[in-house]
């Protein structure tokens, strides 16, 4: 085995010990200048417990707790969201393994500052490994999608016809027509991250001045081969990819007091989170998902 099979076989050792792949995380934002004046309902009493308690004056006696993989409090940066909670996941790509970091919840709860920073910090550790494996070739591939009203826009085009999804017998699912640039450096990355949030639709509610009206999937792709290898028949080809999403965050058309348009968007908004919780819960209840 090169260095390289051998870093994705002990990254595999690590997943398979692990009984658990799917990590939850909650993080709770500090209050804003809207909210300053009330009391947070919800309060952090371990790093893995969120308690609630309703600020209703009947309720308040019944306080629940609930327990996840890990909890940040308003005080906790970003910077330790991401070493705590999902810098291990976003850098098993380097060993060759799939997977997603998403952000999920209410509007304004604060999942696009959340993802923003988490992806910069994965891209920077992702480009630090690069740089200190001279033994490895690597190519990075980049793409980025939104889905909007229900439709699948390319973030990295100025395009906004909406592209087909497809059915892959090997692939799985793809997207018809899809931009993926080849990445020269990481600042190459760093503009096109400016051009996907310059691009998203983005629209003003009542909670949140720039709250995000789609679904965000940014897209990594790492192929790395040994160097000494390649081009001698013996070099094995690492493929992954590492997903960072940001939901559309679900709402309450009373309180974005969302009229016309607004109001549109957020119903789809709502039907897919809705969607997307259904197969969660089904998901718990299947052995063995077939593609
Ligand atoms: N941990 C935090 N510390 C300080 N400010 C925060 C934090 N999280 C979010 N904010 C601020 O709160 C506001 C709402 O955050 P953000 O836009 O990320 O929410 P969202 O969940 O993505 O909302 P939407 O679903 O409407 O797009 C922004 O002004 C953001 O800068």
């Amino acid at each position: 085995m090169g260095a390289g099979e051998e870093d994705a076989a002990a990254a595999w050792e690590k997943v398979e010990a692990k009984e658990e792949r799917i990590m939850v995380s909650v993080r709770v934002r500090p209050l804003n200048g809207r909210e300053s004046g009330d009391s947070s309902d919800w309060e952090c009493i371990s790093p893995t417990t969120v308690m609630f308690r309703s600020t209703v004056p009947d309720r308040a006696m019944f306080p629940t707790a609930y327990t996840y993989d890990r909890v940040f409090g308003p005080n906790c940066s970003t910077r330790q969201v991401y070493e705590e909670g999902a810098k291990e996941v976003a850098l098993s790509v380097v060993s060759g393994i799939n997977s997603s970091i998403f952000a999920y919840g209410q509007t304004s709860s604060g999942k696009t500052y959340t993802m923003t920073g988490i992806t910069e910090y994965s891209v920077m550790d992702i480009y630090d490994y690069i740089e200190k494996h001279p033994e490895r070739e690597f190519m990075l591939k980049f793409s980025a999608i939104e889905i909007y009203n229900e439709a699948v826009r390319d973030l990295l085009s100025h395009d906004t016809t909406p592209l087909r999804l497809l059915d892959d017998p090997e692939k799985g699912t793809t997207v018809e027509k899809l931009t993926e640039e080849t990445l020269r450096d990481k600042d190459h990355l760093r503009d096109l991250l400016g051009m996907c949030e310059a691009q998203r639709e983005i629209g003003e509610t009542a909670l949140n001045e720039a709250s995000s009206r789609s679904h965000q999937i940014l897209r990594l792709t790492i192929e790395s081969s040994v160097k000494q290898y390649l081009g001698r028949g013996k070099s094995s080809t690492l493929v992954s990819c590492v997903n960072f999403v940001d939901l559309a965050g679900s709402e309450r058309a009373s309180q974005t007091a969302s009229a016309g348009m607004r109001l549109k968007e957020g119903s789809h908004i709502n039907r897919s989170l809705l969607t997307l919780g259904k197969v969660v819960r089904q998901l718990r209840f299947v052995w063995f998902v077939f593609f």
